[in-house]
Parts: C-alpha cells; sequence; structure tokens
C-alpha cells in the first residue's frame, strides 16, 4: 500500500476532506490578507495618517476575528474526520485481519498487529486528516505571499530562483536517510509494543521462574533501541526545519535590503516596506509546514508499508462460497491427504479416512503425530496440499466457511476464554440462546454445578483468559460452549484431559444419550472417555496405523438418531 493507495483510500471522505482543505484555504486567503492590513495601519500610524486608520482598526480585527474562527472550525472538522477515518480504518483492517488463514499469525506476531490496528493508525489518520489538507492551504498561503512580494516590487523575481537549489538540495541530502529512519522507528516502536503485550501475557511464567530482570533487560533493549532512533530521528529534524526556514528567513532579509533601497530611492512606501516584511514573515510559515510534511510523510510511509503486508495477504478461501440452510449428517470422509506446515515436513501423508455420520471416532497416537492437525483441517483452518476432505461427499473448498464451521462444536486443546462472565464466554456472541439451554449445555458438560457455586453464578467475570477458574473448569465452560449450538459434528480434542476422574466419569456417563446422532472426533488417550469411541485410529507421524472397532456402531442406527438431533435442534435439547 502506497501513498497512492492512501488517497484512493482517502477518496470514500472526498466531501469531508474537500470540507477540511476548502475551510483552511479560506484561512489562508484570510491570512493573506492580515499583512497587509497591518502594514497599512503601521504605515498610517509612523506617517501621522489618521484618515484610514480607523478603517484599518476595524478591518483587521475582522480578518483576526474570520482567521481565528476559520482555524478553529478547520481543526474542529478535522478532529471529527480525522476520528472517522481512524474508525473505518481499524474496522476495516480488523475486518481483514479476522479473515486471514490461521497459518498467517503462526508467523506474524500479535503485537505487531495490535500496534498497527491502534497508534499507527492513529497517525496515519490524522496525517491524512490534517497534514495533507493543510498542504493546498500552505501552498496557498506560500505562492499568494510570493506573488504579493512580486507585486510590490518586480525585482525581487530576480532573487526567488536562488531560493529553489537550496531548498532542493537540503531536502535531498537528509530525505534518503530520513525514509529509512522512519521505517526504522516504526519497527522499533512495534517491537516496544509486541515485546510488553508478549510478556503480560508471559508474566505468570516469568514471575515462577523469576525471569523479571531478564524480561526487564530485553524490554530496556527494545526501549532504548527505540530512544536511540528516535533521538537521532528528531535531531535531523530539529535541524532541518529551523534550516529551511533560516534560508527562507535570509532570503527574507536580502528582500528587505532590496525593499529598503526601494524605500531611499522613493520608489517604496513605508507601508509598502511594512507589508514586505510582513509578507517575507508570512512566508516562513508555510515553508515550515512544508518540511514537517515531508517528515510526516515519511513515517506514513513506514505505516503504509506494515499495512501492506497484512493488506496483501489473501483471506481464507471458502468465505464468499455460497449458504445454504442444509444441516449436514455428519459423513466425513479425507482422501490422499497430504499436509505441511509453512517450513515443516510433510505433516500429514497420503491420509484415507471415513467417518460415518452419528459415528464416534477417537484419534490416539504420540504427541506430535497429527491428531490436531486432522482437525484443523476438517475445520477449513488450513488447507491440504493435495487430496481432498469432503463433508457428506461435498468437498469443503465449496462449503461456506461460516457453514462448515458452524457444522462443527470445535472444543480445542487450549480453552480459549475472554475477560468475560460465564455466560458471555458461553454464548460468545450468539443472541437467541436461553438460560435453560446454557443450563443444560452446562449440566451436560459438568459446568452446572461448579458455576453456580462461582460468586456471581453465570453472571461471574472470570478474567483475562479464564484465569479466575481452575484449567478444568475453562475446560468444562469450552466444553459446554461447543454442545450449546448443537453441531451435527463435535470435535472435542483433549477436551477432558483436565477433568478429575469423577467429572470425567458424568460426563461419559451424560454423553452416552447426548452424543448419539453426532458425529464425533475426540481426540483423547483417557480410557474413560476412549470407552464413548466406537472406533479408536491410532495415528503415528501422519498416517493411521492402527484400527479397533470398539462399540457396535452400526450407521443404520444412526439413522433415526439423527433425526432425534434435527428434533432436538429445533428445541436445542441434549
Ligand atoms: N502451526 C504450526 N506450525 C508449524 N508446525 C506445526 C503447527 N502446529 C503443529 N505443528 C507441527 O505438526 C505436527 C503435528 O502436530 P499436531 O498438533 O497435529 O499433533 P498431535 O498429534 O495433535 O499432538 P499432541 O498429542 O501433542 O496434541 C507436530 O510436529 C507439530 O510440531
Amino acid at each position: 500500500m502506497g501513498l497512492r493507495s492512501l488517497l484512493l483510500h482517502a477518496w470514500a471522505y472526498r466531501k469531508d476532506l474537500a470540507l477540511i482543505i476548502a475551510l483552511s484555504m479560506l484561512g489562508s486567503a484570510a491570512s493573506l490578507s492580515i499583512p497587509w492590513l497591518a502594514a497599512r495601519l503601521l504605515g498610517g500610524v509612523i506617517e501621522i495618517r489618521s484618515d484610514q486608520l480607523a478603517l484599518m482598526v476595524v478591518l483587521l480585527i475582522v480578518a483576526l476575528i474570520i482567521f481565528t474562527g476559520l482555524r478553529i472550525t478547520s481543526a474542529l472538522v478535522s478532529g471529527v474526520v480525522g476520528s472517522k477515518i481512524e474508525a473505518d480504518f481499524r474496522e476495516d483492517i480488523y475486518a481483514h485481519v479476522q479473515r486471514l488463514p490461521l497459518g498467517f499469525f503462526d508467523h506474524n506476531r500479535q503485537g505487531d498487529l495490535l500496534a498497527l490496528l491502534t497508534w499507527e493508525v492513529s497517525r496515519l489518520s490524522a496525517f491524512l486528516s490534517s497534514t495533507l489538507t493543510s498542504v493546498p492551504a500552505a501552498l496557498m498561503t506560500g505562492a499568494g505571499a510570493l506573488v504579493i512580494l512580486f507585486v510590490l516590487d518586480p525585482l525581487l523575481a530576480f532573487l526567488l530562483p536562488v531560493l529553489l537549489p537550496l531548498y532542493y538540495v537540503t531536502l535531498k541530502v537528509v530525505g534518503r536517510r530520513l525514509r529509512t529512519l522512519a521505517t526504522q522507528v516504526q519497527q522499533a516502536e512495534a517491537n516496544v509494543f509486541a515485546i510488553a503485550e508478549e510478556d503480560l501475557e508471559m508474566l505468570p511464567a516469568i514471575k515462577a521462574f523469576a525471569r523479571e530482570k531478564v524480561r526487564l533487560a530485553t524490554y530496556r533493549k527494545v526501549v532504548n533501541k527505540a530512544r536511540r532512533l528516535k533521538i537521532h530521528e528528531q535531531k535531523i529534524y530539529a535541524v532541518m526545519g529551523p534550516t529551511l526556514t533560516l534560508i527562507t528567513s535570509l532570503a527574507a532579509v536580502v528582500l528587505l535590503l532590496f525593499a529598503y533601497q526601494g524605500v531611499v530611492s522613493d520608489r517604496m512606501s513605508m507601508t509598502e516596506l511594512f507589508s514586505f516584511l510582513f509578507y517575507a514573515t508570512l512566508l516562513t510559515g508555510p515553508v515550515g509546514s512544508l518540511a514537517d510534511l515531508y517528515g510526516q510523510l515519511n513515517s506514513a510511509r513506514g505505516t503504509l508499508e506494515r499495512l501492506h503486508h497484512v493488506l496483501r495477504e489473501a483471506p481464507e478461501p471458502g468465505y464468499a462460497n455460497a449458504r445454504n440452510n442444509r444441516r449436514f449428517r455428519g459423513w466425513i470422509t479425507f482422501s490422499n491427504v497430504w499436509f505441511s506446515y509453512r517450513d515443516r515436513d510433510d505433516t500429514l501423508r497420503d491420509l484415507n479416512l471415513e467417518i460415518s455420520a452419528g459415528e464416534i471416532v477417537a484419534l490416539v497416537g504420540d504427541n506430535g503425530a497429527g491428531k490436531s492437525t486432522i482437525v484443523k483441517l476438517l475445520l477449513g483452518f488450513y488447507l491440504p496440499r493435495e487430496g481432498e476432505i469432503r463433508l457428506d461427499g461435498t468437498d469443503v473448498r465449496d462449503v461456506s466457511l461460516r457453514q462448515l464451521r458452524r457444522s462443527i462444536g470445535y472444543v480445542p486443546q487450549r480453552p480459549l476464554l475472554h475477560n468475560g462472565t460465564v455466560k458471555d464466554n458461553l454464548v460468545l456472541g450468539l443472541k437467541d440462546i436461553s438460560e435453560q439451554d446454557v443450563e443444560r449445555a452446562c449440566r451436560l458438560a459438568q459446568a452446572h454445578d461448579f458455576i453456580t457455586r462461582l460468586p456471581k453464578g453465570y453472571a461471574t467475570r472470570i478474567g483475562d483468559h479464564g484465569v479466575r477458574l481452575s484449567g478444568g473448569q475453562r475446560q468444562r465452560i469450552a466444553l459446554a460452549r461447543a454442545l450449546l449450538s448443537d453441531p451435527p459434528i463435535l470435535v472435542l480434542d483433549e477436551a477432558t484431559s483436565m477433568y478429575d476422574l469423577e467429572g470425567e466419569a458424568a460426563f461419559v456417563e451424560a454423553c452416552q444419550n447426548a452424543l448419539l446422532g453426532r458425529t464425533v472426533i475426540l481426540i483423547t488417550h483417557r480410557p474413560a472417555s476412549l470407552a464413548l469411541a466406537d472406533r479408536i485410529l491410532t495415528i503415528s507421524d501422519g498416517e493411521i496405523v492402527g484400527e479397533e472397532m470398539r462399540n457396535s456402531y452400526n450407521s443404520e442406527s444412526a439413522a433415526p438418531s439423527l433425526a432425534t438431533s434435527m428434533d432436538r435442534s429445533k428445541g436445542r435439547k441434549f
């Protein structure tokens, strides 16, 4: 995303931005009248001509009030528009980030994304709504002042071209260095953000292993790197802005000398001399702000590069697929599936697997064998390199991702909970869920009893990632959440690994009925949970190396129970 694409993005706000530009240009017009009026007033005072003094005072006050009013209005409008652009930007980027495949997050730091979504986007919006929009007015003021100076004494025309090469050389010399520096500063600042974010999340481990000093040293290192780079950058700006202003001021002094010659030779009145002085001073303002613009442009480019890195990433395929209201039965097939994570050897090798609708299959095998990967592929989190995954005979690539995922109740190994109440975590944004449904799912997951013993029951807040709950309690909530949406397929990835034996036995007992008619993939090593399985598959090194039939599963018998399940889906009974 370059400056051009930023401008294309800004096109959506053209009316608002045009209003800010118009207001600041009107302000610039008012500012151009002030030196003229002030010079006439001063000229009148010095030459003791009282004829137009009163008029000049009134006009000057009016011009000053108009100028101030316009500046206030344009600052207000620019603040409002800037916030609007910022909010839209954040929402767009967030929506895009949400749709990115999980593989993207395996290789990008959360902290970098957070920095981008927060302060980097704020700065970019401010750049668009206030810095860029001030350029036309600055140009107008500068050009206006120049023209008036020309009109006052055309001789000056010969001096002006001298300014341009000086200006150009100064910008060129420092510009290249500033550009790389701006990117480095942004990177360093994002690092500070990312390390802080990571450490806050890791704090219990940092404390447990008494690594506070080491982590503080790492943090100090990135903070100092950012500080050094910023000081370097500020030094350049500190020199560049005033140097450019000095060039302009020196030129103004030379202009004044010429003007003085004009007064001496009676070519110019005192009023015109003051006009010279004031317009030459007015000229330094836009020069300074254009130099500032140059600096901010470099910073904005850094953010744009990082934004481009995120926005060029393609969203997960499958969002656009048409949805239909079909409820899947839960017949799953993997045919000759090969898969490897980025920069890794094959995790799944020519995997063939069929799970009938209503069947309960347990996947067992060593750590890292590829069990979770199988379900991540089924959920469409990652795409197979070769082979096909089908649901009820339809290639999952042709199913809408939302529909696919809503058909699967997924309980991951690590329960993912947020800082809200127990109920918020259970419903996770779903609106039309009754209290009874919530309670039923919780009873099934053996969560209801402990929840009612919490200080505020279902309304108890559980802290960041559910930190105020035990590991087993978190798992029970995650399981209840999956059961709540009544999906035809349930994936339980070590979902009861932290349950106490009694809790697990009660869950298995309660499941005998509840899981009937659903396709269930259990990843577990726990004997009690294995007892639920109709079939146990052993996975080793990405391949199925063993199969054991357990309960007498009969696909024919799945049909009636499935119907029962579908009926249940309406009344949400388990
Ligand atoms: N996001 C990832 N990026 C790269 N490699 C990964 C990623 N996730 C898993 N792996 C690797 O893929 C392999 C299979 O991992 P997977 O999580 O499927 O194993 P598993 O059988 O579920 O193991 P466990 O019983 O320990 O949960 C492992 O070698 C693991 O290191």
